[in-house]
């Protein structure tokens, strides 16, 4: 039986009538029925009111990527520039569920916004415009490309910490090429996280979290956009679909053995 893996939905404007969706992008979706080899279940925006009664069903967690972007009360940051995207009822949702997750163990791979939103629910901060920073690279999706090229293209390397998490994951040391669509960065990161991976600039690309009694991995890219070609990003699911299927083989053991109608019938 496969693993159920919960995919974070934002809430977006669809149709004529511009009514709010709950939404994913297909390409997580494909990611937990391939290299990730889960059920996938699309966890809408609904707010804390559903973690306590989700997280026990869930054997995984993806915190997807957006265009939106973590509002800034909750870590204490300046108000978005004028026509900043935002999105509060996904926050409302998965920063608590973000909690409730690592304290139970269930394994969690957040992915760009995702780790973001992984930080500031650990108790780090943002920067909103890095690219705005001294020093440091523009890590946004460049508009002279075409989204295509940008998406499964590479933007720049990053270095894997030495003796880290992800370079034992990936069995590689040093410098691995990574694409780059997003604006923000971590500014302080998390008590609880590890950095795992830098970009040239400094900027915080992946974490990790030592002291979680599960896997727990946020990256600042998009392994859902190139798993097919590139074999680090398809390892990265591949090890947490292990995660995932590990779980789900502890919360069966667990659960109570309900007879089935035959054996009933049988007694
Ligand atoms: N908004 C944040 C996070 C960026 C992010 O998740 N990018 C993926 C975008 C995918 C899409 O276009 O839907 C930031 O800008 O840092």
């Amino acid at each position: 039986m496969r693993p159920l893996i919960g995919i974070s939905c934002c809430v977006k404007a669809f149709g004529v009538f511009a009514t709010p969706n709950h939404a994913a992008s297909g390409t997580y979706v494909r990611a937990v029925m391939g290299p990730i080899g889960g059920l996938p279940v699309l966890l809408p925006a609904a707010g804390a009111d559903i973690v306590a009664e989700l997280v026990p069903r869930l054997d995984g967690l993806i915190l997807t990527g957006s265009r939106s972007n973590v509002w800034p009360g909750h870590y204490e940051g300046p108000d978005h520039a004028p026509g900043t995207p935002e999105d509060q009822e996904r926050d409302a949702t998965t920063l608590p569920l973000i909690r409730a997750t690592v304290a139970a163990g269930v394994p969690l791979l957040a992915i760009c916004r995702g780790m973001q939103e992984l930080n500031v629910a650990l108790g780090g901060s943002l920067d909103q415009r890095i690219q705005d920073l001294p020093g440091r690279m523009d890590h946004s999706t460049p508009s002279d490309q075409p989204i295509s090229a940008v998406r499964t293209g590479k933007a720049h390397a990053v270095r894997l910490a030495e003796g880290g998490r992800l370079a034992a994951m990936l069995g590689v040391g040093g410098e691995i090429p990574v694409n780059s669509l997003h604006n923000q960065g971590v500014r302080r990161l998390a008590p609880r996280l590890r950095v795992e991976a830098l970009a040239p600039d400094g900027t915080i690309e992946a974490v990790s979290a030592p002291d979680a009694p599960g896997f727990l991995l946020g990256v600042q890219w998009h392994p859902e956009y190139d798993w097919e070609q590139d074999l680090r990003s398809r390892r990265i699911f591949e090890v947490f679909g292990e995660a995932c299927d590990g779980w789900a083989a502890q919360r069966r053991a667990k659960a109570p053995k309900l007879k089935s109608d035959l054996q009933v019938a049988a007694e």
